[in-house]
């Protein structure tokens, strides 16, 4: 991701900040010895302890300024670098074909959104402790070096490197706990999310017992990773705390060695002590950050995962001022040896060279026994599959050799067999076909009333005290499935399509309200002159169709006139219309 200019100005100046913080805390030790050394130097030695000590204060405040400044600098660039990942991960989700979201858990999804991209965020106030760490770790042994004997050097130090280098496997392995720890806890919160979204599937089949045994096995792995993570944690704390009170030990008696032997001043080792502890909780310090920033490098790549890979594709908008003719006639689609099998699936081929010819104008209905592909031919239409064979035509244009499936969708009006509603009023549900900046809401505000009424809409939220701003609640569900099957042909009707789409549309409503929709709906599609393809079961949907193509095996094997077709029955269709599948 590209970093715009306000954002390289920030992490320099957070750096700035970062090195006046280390250099005033490492200049403490030094400054702190020197004062030391001259308590017992008489009046000039106080005269100096005097000013040294206004100049320590000095620099304590401009520590403490260069921290803040730090750590504002870098928990707001974290903030904004979280705003844009999530920016993009959620573009490239929403960019992704359709085929993505049949093999990948939308669960997965979210946490990447949540969990992952705030961890990955965080790999600026790792590396900022990493950075911290490396110049503190550098500098505190120079002036080791510097200050130390150097046949005492090697003594001071040798413990730094026996507590790093437990300190490093040890870490590994606690991090490696808390990873699996995560993952468990991802998992059991994702199927809460699953089950809780489908709690009335649950109630219904009585299962919430059987649901509270899963969670609880899930949380029992979770409860004993973090067991195991607690365990570690702790291990490793207690393992800082000995070992660091044991290099203190080890350096106050190295120092009174040197102090006693007359090597070096009281005020030198006072430093001296200081450096060796500053430079020992460092270099683990060091080693911890470097752990961490693997971590937030291990979500980083999740998140990568799908921003690497997503489509390049041209803007909805260039696609549809791209595309050419008369937008107001109705849509003519043509299939042509269309083959195709769900890439989930790549065994099992759907569609195996289908033919279907629909003029412009035409209303098409096709049957078909349950999971003949019929459904399929909807999906390819709209753009949501590609056709691993053959081809699409639409209005004499290759709709995907000249990437015209967002410009084809824009002519649809899709009213699918699962109706889908989103958690907002009614009315902003039949508006969502519509332009979300419309030059002039108030024809927006025509058609949506226009469209609910030709649906039957205002029919029930008339009744309702907040009329068509009541909400539709999650996915729908305060709605009947009758009503919600009419907000969705609301919703398409709303945009003037150049071709309806009906997937079994019309099979939640009573035999009046379907009568009502049916009738509605050949006035619409008389005046809006618009093309119609209708997947249906019941017999009643044909008479506003004037063809019929019938399906079996993802192959039209029968297809013409309504009249003929009924008259002449394939042996596809007299077994349909024998086994009263309507
Ligand atoms: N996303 C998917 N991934 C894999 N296979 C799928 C997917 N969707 C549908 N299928 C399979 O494709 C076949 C055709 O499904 P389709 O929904 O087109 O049938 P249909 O004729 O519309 O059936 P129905 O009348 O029951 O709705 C079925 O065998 C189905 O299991």
């Amino acid at each position: 991701m590209r970093s715009p200019q306000p954002f390289a100005v920030r992490n320099r100046l957070a750096l700035a900040a970062l090195c006046a913080s280390s250099s005033v805390n490492l200049s403490y030790p030094y400054l702190m010895g020197r004062l030391v050394d001259m308590f017992g130097e008489g009046q000039e030695g106080l005269l100096f302890v005097m000013d040294h000590t206004a100049l320590c204060g000095l620099l304590v405040v401009a520590g403490g300024a260069a921290t803040f400044c730090r750590l504002y600098l870098i928990e707001t660039a974290i903030e904004r670098i979280a705003f844009r990942l999530r920016q993009q991960f959620f573009k490239a989700l929403v960019e992704r074909p359709i085929a993505f979201f049949d093999q990948n858990k939308t669960g997965e999804l979210v946490n990447r959104l949540g969990n992952d991209i705030t961890m990955t965020s965080r790999v600026l106030i790792d590396a900022s402790a990493g950075i911290r760490g490396s110049i503190t770790a550098a500098v505190g042994t120079c002036m080791i070096f510097q200050l130390a004997p150097r046949e005492m050097i090697l003594g001071l130090l040798s413990p730094v490197l026996a507590l790093f280098v437990t300190g490093v496997l040890y870490g590994r392995l606690v991090r490696r706990i808390a990873e699996r720890r995560q993952q468990r806890l991802a998992e059991a919160v994702q199927r809460a999310e699953e089950r809780l979204g489908g709690i009335r599937t649950v109630r219904t089949f009585n299962a919430e017992a059987r649901e509270l045994r899963g969670f609880e096995g899930l949380l029992d792995l979770v409860y004993q990773a973090g067991w195991q993570n607690a365990l570690a944690s702790a291990g490793l704390s207690c393992f800082f705390v000995t070992g660091g009170g044991l290099f203190l030990l080890h350096i106050i008696y190295n120092c009174g060695v040197m102090v006693s032997s007359g090597v070096v001043s009281v005020g030198t080792t006072v430093s001296l002590a200081m450096y060796c502890l500053m430079a020992g909780s460092s270099y683990t310090g060091v080693m911890a950050a470097y752990g961490d920033i693997q971590k937030c490098l291990g979500s980083l790549q999740k998140v990568l995962d799908i921003l690497g890979t997503a489509e390049v594709r041209p803007a909805l908008s260039q696609s549809v001022a791209a595309a050419s003719g008369a937008a107001s006639a109705p849509l003519a689609v043509k299939f042509e040896n269309v083959s195709f099998f769900y890439p989930a699936r790549p065994q099992a081929n759907v569609l195996q060279g289908l033919n279907l010819d629909i003029p412009a104008g035409a209303r098409v209905a096709i049957l078909g026994r349950s999971g003949s592909g019929k459904s399929t031919i909807a999906l390819l239409l709209a753009g949501l599959y590609a056709p691993t064979e053959g081809k699409i035509w639409v209005d004499g244009h290759d709709m995907v050799a000249e990437d015209r499936t967002a410009w084809v969708r824009s002519q649809l009006g899709v009213i699918s067999q699962e109706p889908t509603l989103f958690a907002m009023s009614i009315k902003e549900n039949v508006e969502y076909g519509l332009s979300p900046d419309p030059v002039d809401q108030a024809s927006n505000d025509l058609k949506v009333k226009e469209a609910a009424a030709a649906a039957h809409v205002t029919e029930f939220t008339d009744g309702l005290p907040h009329g068509m701003d009541t909400l539709a609640g999650e996915r729908g569900q305060a709605l009947s499935g009758g009503q919600k099957q009419r907000v969705c042909i609301a919703r398409a009707l709303a945009r003037t399509p150049r071709m309806l789409i009906f997937d079994e549309a019309t099979s939640a409503l009573d035999l009046r309200s379907e009568r009502a929709v049916h009738e509605a709906l050949q006035e619409v599609l008389s005046s809006q002159n618009c093309s119609c393809l209708v997947i249906t079961h019941r017999m009643s949907s044909l008479q506003w169709c004037d063809h019929v193509a019938v399906v079996e095996e993802g192959a039209v094997v029968q297809y013409g006139q309504k009249e003929e077709v009924l008259q002449n029955p394939c042996t596809a269709l007299q077994s349909i219309l024998r086994n009263d599948e309507f």
